[in-house]
C-alpha cells in the first residue's frame, strides 16, 4: 500500500527536499498532484520526476509554458486558482503544504478533507488564520503534522506526553547572519547580507525572516496553534549551531530535546512517514563529537525588534497576528526589492499593527475573513511605505 501525496509548493526549497525523500522511497509513495507558483519548467520537471497525474500553477499566464514543458508526458495540467483547487481535490492520504507565504492559506485550508493528514511547512497559514485552520482540521478529523524543523522536533520530544505536564516549549533560533553584528552594522545591511543564512538553505522570504528573527516570532505563534500552549509557556533561545531544534521542559525538571543536523529532509521524512514508522534519508549520523560544542544565548530584542513585535501579537491575540503577518510580507518584499532598509521592516510592521489592532480586534473565524484582514493590512503597509 503506497501513501498518496499532493505536493503544494513542489518546486520550492521544501518541495525539493520532499522530492528527495520521496525519490528514495518510490514504493512507499504515489504523488497524485503537484502545485507551484509560476515556474513552468520547474513544475513540469517535478511532475515528471514524481509521476504526478496533474500539475497546477497559480499563475494563469504560465499555462502555455506548462503545456509545452509537459508535452508528450501524459500529465494533465492547468493554471490559475481554479487549477490549484483542482489539484487539491486529487486523491491523497497526505498533503504537503509548502507554498511560501499567505499565498498558501487558501489552498492549504482547502486541502483539509476527511481521510487526509496535512504535513504543514507553510507557517504563515497558522499565523494568519491559526484558530480557524486548526478548528477546520479538528472538525474534519485531519491531523496537522509539523514540518517546520522546531515544531517537528518539539512534536517528537513531546511524544505521547501530556501538555499539562509541560512547563515550557523552547524553540531555538540560529540568530541569523547578524547574530553578532552591532545595531549600526545591521542597519546598513542589504538583502545580499541578510540572505546569507549561517546554517540553512531556504526560500527567499523565510531567509529574510530568519535574519530579522521575525521567523522565530511567527514560529511562536505557529507553536501556540499546533500545540495549544499559551504564550507564557513558549520560549525562544538563540542556538547558533542549529543542532537542537526544540526543547520540551517537563514539570518535574526533566528536559527532552529534539536534535538533528540542519537538513529539512529530517523533519520532512518524519512527517511523511506512515504513523509509527521511520524513513531512511541516507544522511550521515549526527556526529556530536565533531560538532564539539552546543551554545545557547538569550535573544536580543533591541537589535532584533521583529521578535518582540511577534511576541506582542501572540500575547494580544485576536487579529493582531494576521495583521503582523501581512505587514511583514509586504515589508520583506520591499526590503528584497531594495526599497526599504533592514530596520524599516520592523518600523513599518509596528506602525501597521498599532494603527490597525484597535479597530480589528476579533480573531478571524474563517479563512476568507483572515484574507480580508490580510488585504487591509497589506494596503495600509503599502501606504505607510509610500508604494
Ligand atoms: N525552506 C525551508 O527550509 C523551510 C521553509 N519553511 C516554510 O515552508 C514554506 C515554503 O518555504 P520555501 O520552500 O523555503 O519557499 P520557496 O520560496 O523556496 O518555495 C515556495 C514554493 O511556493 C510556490 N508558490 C509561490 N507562490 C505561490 C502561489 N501563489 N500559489 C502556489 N504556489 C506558490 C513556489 O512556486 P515557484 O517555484 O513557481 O515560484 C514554490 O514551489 C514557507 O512558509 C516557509 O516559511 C519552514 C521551515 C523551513
Ligand atoms: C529550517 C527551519 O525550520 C527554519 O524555519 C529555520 O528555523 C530558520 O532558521 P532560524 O533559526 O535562523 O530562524
Ligand atoms: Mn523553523
Amino acid at each position: 500500500m503506497t501513501r498518496k501525496l499532493i505536493l503544494l509548493g513542489a518546486t520550492g526549497s521544501i518541495g525539493r527536499s520532499a522530492r528527495d525523500v520521496i525519490a528514495r522511497h518510490r514504493d512507499a509513495f504515489t504523488v497524485t498532484a503537484v502545485v507551484g507558483g509560476s515556474d513552468a519548467p520547474a513544475l513540469a520537471a517535478a511532475a515528471r520526476e514524481t509521476g504526478a497525474r496533474y500539475a497546477a500553477l497559480a499563475d494563469g499566464a504560465a499555462l502555455p509554458a506548462l503545456r509545452e514543458a509537459l508535452a508528450g508526458s501524459g500529465i494533465a495540467c492547468g493554471a490559475g486558482e481554479g487549477a490549484v483547487m483542482e489539484a487539491v481535490a486529487y486523491e491523497a492520504d497526505l498533503v504537503l503544504a509548502a507554498i511560501a507565504g499567505t499565498a498558501g492559506l487558501r489552498p492549504t485550508a482547502a486541502a483539509i478533507r476527511p481521510g487526509r493528514a496535512i504535513a504543514l511547512a507553510n507557517k504563515e497559514s497558522l499565523v494568519s488564520a491559526g484558530a480557524a485552520f486548526m478548528q477546520a482540521a479538528s472538525r474534519a478529523g485531519v491531523a496537522v503534522l509539523p514540518v517546520d524543523s522546531e515544531h517537528n522536533a518539539l512534536a517528537q520530544a513531546l511524544g505521547n506526553g501530556a501538555l499539562d505536564d509541560v512547563s515550557a516549549m523552547t524553540l531555538t533560533a540560529s540568530g541569523g547572519p547578524f547574530r553578532t553584528w552591532s545595531r549600526e552594522a545591521i542597519a546598513a545591511a542589504g538583502p545580499q547580507e541578510a540572505s546569507k543564512h549561517p546554517n540553512w538553505s531556504m526560500g527567499a522570504k523565510v531567509t529574510i525572516d530568519s535574519a530579522t528573527l521575525m521567523n522565530k516570532g511567527l514560529e511562536l505563534i505557529e507553536a501556540h496553534h499546533l500545540f495549544g500552549l499559551e504564550a507564557a509557556r513558549l520560549d525562544v533561545l538563540v542556538h547558533p549551531q542549529s543542532i537542537v531544534h526544540g526543547l520540551v521542559s517537563w514539570r518535574d525538571g526533566a528536559v527532552t530535546a529534539g536534535l538533528a543536523a540542519p537538513d529539512m529532509r529530517v523533519p520532512i521524512a518524519h512527517a511523511l512517514a506512515p504513523p509509527g514508522m521511520r524513513l531512511d534519508t541516507a544522511l550521515p549520523r549526527l556526529d556530536l563529537a565533531a560538532i564539539a560544542a552546543l551554545s545557547f544565548e538569550k535573544p536580543d530584542l533591541e537589535r532584533f525588534p521583529c521578535l518582540g513585535l511577534a511576541m506582542a501579537a501572540l500575547a494580544d491575540g485576536g487579529a493582531h497576528p494576521t495583521i503582523l503577518n501581512a505587514a511583514n510580507e509586504i515589508a520583506v518584499a520591499a526590503f528584497i526589492a531594495g526599497r526599504l532598509d533592514f530596520y524599516g521592516i520592523a518600523v513599518s510592521v509596528e506602525k501597521v499593527c498599532s494603527r490597525m489592532v484597535a479597530s480589528e480586534r476579533e480573531a478571524p473565524d474563517n479563512v476568507e475573513t483572515a484574507l480580508a484582514i490580510d488585504e487591509r493590512a497589506r494596503a495600509l503597509t503599502r501606504e505607510v511605505l509610500g508604494m
